[in-house]
């Protein structure tokens, strides 16, 4: 990944969107990504996907996987009910500054909490950590070798409940085919694909795979 990208974005949201309001912070990104360079955001094709799942299931307690510059976050926090929250895990501190810096500029720094840390080592102790028994909204899109092996915790560790929704980005490209097999053959869950392109691009397919836990 280009590890120069996240002060980039940084840089370019602070110098041109307007201080509080998110709905403009997650424009300028996305023009910025369609017109200057390509980021590993879930962008605004997908993100559609993710707003209307997200909206369907009303949650009030929501985890993330993957952070990266903070845009899924700022997605989602606006669509937000009064006093639900958002939770981020992010294993990159370098990601992390970037993502806590535009959320904060966004003004969403009180619905969106950054959990600095690798994944396995943050969800054993979210729900004490966080005061949450169970997720309402999963949003998986973290390194793709790991998606199985989280939801797999997700489910050891009793986060997640009847109705729970996951949905997990990037199951064509890069791709995930351990999680979508696991997903798709376990009785657990009721699963829809959504096609797509791949953010920010206009020819090459990805897609989003939902998955209504139902144990
Ligand atoms: O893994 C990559 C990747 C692989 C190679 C080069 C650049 C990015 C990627 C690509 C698109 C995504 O939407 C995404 O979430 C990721 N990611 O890292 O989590
Ligand atoms: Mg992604």
């Amino acid at each position: 990944h280009d590890e120069e990208f996240p002060p980039r974005i940084l840089d370019h949201v602070m110098k041109n969107a307007i201080k509080g309001d998110v709905t403009n912070v997650i424009d300028v990104i996305d023009k910025y990504c369609w017109s200057v360079e390509i980021a590993m955001n879930v962008g605004d094709v997908k993100g559609a996907i993710l707003d209307k799942s997200f909206l369907e299931a009303s949650p009030k307690n929501v985890l993330e996987i993957g952070c990266y510059c903070g845009y899924s976050a700022l997605r989602m926090s606006r669509l937000l009910k009064e006093d639900a929250k958002i939770f981020t895990i992010e294993a990159s501190s370098q990601y992390a500054d970037v993502a806590q810096e535009i959320i904060s500029f966004a003004g969403m720094e009180k619905k969106v909490q950054i959990l600095r840390g690798l994944s396995d080592e943050v969800l054993p102790t979210i729900a004490e950590k966080c005061g949450v028994r169970t997720f309402d909204f999963v949003f998986i899109d973290h390194a793709k070798e790991l998606y199985k092996r989280d939801l797999i915790m997700l489910e050891n560790l009793g986060l997640i409940r009847q109705g729970t929704t996951i949905m997990a980005d990037n199951v064509i490209f890069p791709g995930c085919p351990d999680y979508l097999e696991y997903v798709r053959n376990s009785p657990k869950f009721e699963c829809t694909n959504y096609p797509s392109k791949l953010e920010y691009c206009e020819n090459r397919e990805d897609a989003m795979e939902k998955s209504i836990y139902l144990p």
